[in-house]
């Protein structure tokens, strides 16, 4: 077992799949050891010497953040890309007036309802570039008591032979769609961070990049992004048909957009033909594949270690969920004893195709993108091309680039994980809404029963 819980010994015991949850606070140790890493960990000496960094995120608190860094790497350089606007960017900026060594970078969002979601961190130490993605804001909140999901890259080391666009890219593609992504937001400011991709050597990343970028992406660019890019990922490295076609899909989330009247709008049609695609997919379809959404319960925010407050970070409105009652019959509840978070509310975001025995999985995927049209893209123009609102980035895990398996032995029984078992957030199979369930919906008022601190929710 572990020696120490250095978090550079923490990292290594968890290669090669490298995920972890954020640490959380009040709940056994057993459970915030192996494959647990706070931010404070991240950014810990152990892992390297910082120099400077890159903060992408959605919700910034400065002097939090600062704090999150060791005492003697709080001067380094550091660039937040953020995506507010007009008051919520002067904020930021006012925030940060007496750290002079913070940079912004305004995300551009040209269409309406777009947010920047992405969460990913660039770590430039004196001995190279680590990639971290994530699904945390940063903010106390966001790592306190929620689940949550961070892919850490190895450190990738310079090249000899300076920059360079194509060298140094591993067999999964990850430089070329790096630098593809942080290239669409067209920004100066990132310009330096694009030089250091460039001039390092990522041939050890073991993970796909899926990205979503604002925009109607066509032609090529169909498959760059979203769901369209999975779909292409799935159908050149996804499980072979004759073994997963009847292998059931599960989305996991905590927020959810209008997804239209009924499931044919995108959901079963458009968004789960992604999802279930199997290699060498032709467009025949498939023989109709199991869809279970794993989404919060209202008992599940009242007794969860926050109470009804985690629900602020869950914001299912009312106005969106009464459009789509056909949805909530995939609900799944929020259940992970195994990783003693059943009361940590999920602020991360997972797909994967696990088997109908739940003993393993073809592919697992951790994301800022929710179960919404705005973050996975919607197909337009008689599918010629996809809309996609804002920026989101995640990582595809495919058993064959990370362990000598086609498939994942999966659970979430962290004490008895193997060292090439995925380790999941959620226990499988997924346990389904009882017929008094219902989904958590941020802006009603919930005054039944108290939540665990005695309070009711009231919304105004
Ligand atoms: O946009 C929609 O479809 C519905 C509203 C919504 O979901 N908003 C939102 C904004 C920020 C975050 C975040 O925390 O970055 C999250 C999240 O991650 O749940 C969700």
């Amino acid at each position: 077992s572990l020696t120490s819980k250095e978090p550079i010994d923490i990292f290594t015991h968890a290669q090669p799949l490298s995920f972890f949850l954020t640490k959380v606070h009040g709940i056994s140790s057993d459970y915030n050891g192996a494959y647990t890493m706070s931010l404070r960990d991240i950014l810990s000496e152990s892992m390297g010497n910082l120099q400077e960094s890159c903060q992408f995120n959605y919700m910034f608190e400065i002097p939090w953040l600062i704090q999150q860094y060791p005492t003697s790497f709080r001067q380094k350089p550091l660039l937040c890309v953020h995506g507010f606007q007009g008051g919520q960017k002067a904020g930021l900026e006012a925030d940060a007036r007496k750290f002079t060594n913070i940079k912004f970078c305004q995300a551009k969002l040209e269409m309406p309802y777009g947010t920047h979601h992405t969460k990913m961190m660039f770590l430039m130490y004196d001995n190279g570039l680590r990639v971290v993605i994530h699904t945390a804001n940063l903010i106390e909140r966001d790592w306190h008591q929620k689940t949550q999901g961070i892919w850490i890259s190895p450190v990738f080391p310079k090249l000899k032979s300076g920059p360079s666009p194509t060298q140094g890219d591993s067999p999964t593609h990850f430089k070329r769609d790096l630098l593809q992504y942080v290239a669409a937001y067209k920004a100066y400011q990132l310009k330096d961070w694009q030089d250091h991709i460039s001039r390092h050597d990522l041939s050890s990343a073991n993970v796909f990049i899926v990205g979503s970028v604002p925009g109607r992406h066509m032609a090529e660019k169909k498959h760059w992004f979203g769901h369209m890019k999975l779909r292409k990922l799935l159908n050149e490295n996804g499980p072979v048909k004759e073994q997963a076609s009847k292998w059931p899909v599960i989305g996991q989330f905590s927020s959810i957009g209008s997804l239209g009247a009924s499931k044919e709008n995108w959901l079963s049609v458009e968004f789960l033909q992604s999802l279930a695609t199997v290699k060498g997919t032709s467009s025949v379809p498939l023989a109709p594949v199991e869809f279970k959404l794993i989404f919060p319960t209202v008992d599940n925010v009242r007794t969860s270690l926050e109470g009804y407050p985690a629900g602020g970070s869950i914001p299912y409105s009312i106005n969106v969920a009464k459009k789509q009652p056909w949805l909530h019959s995939y609900f799944h509840q929020w259940k992970s004893e195994g990783r003693g978070r059943n009361r940590a509310m999920p602020h991360i975001k997972t797909y994967c195709r696990p088997s109908p025995t739940w003993g393993e999985a073809a592919w697992f995927l951790v994301t800022s993108s929710n179960l919404s049209k705005a973050a996975w893209g919607a197909l337009e123009k008689k599918g010629s091309q996809l809309m996609i609102r804002s920026y989101e980035i995640g990582v595809l895990f495919i058993p064959k680039y990370l362990v000598e398996n086609a498939v994942f032995k999966c659970s979430s029984k962290v004490k008895e994980a193997g060292q090439k078992t995925f380790v999941l957030p959620y226990d499988l199979p997924p346990r389904a809404y009882t017929k008094s369930d219902k989904p958590w919906i941020w802006d009603i008022a919930h005054k039944e029963l108290p939540d665990s601190n005695g309070n009711m929710w009231c919304p105004s």
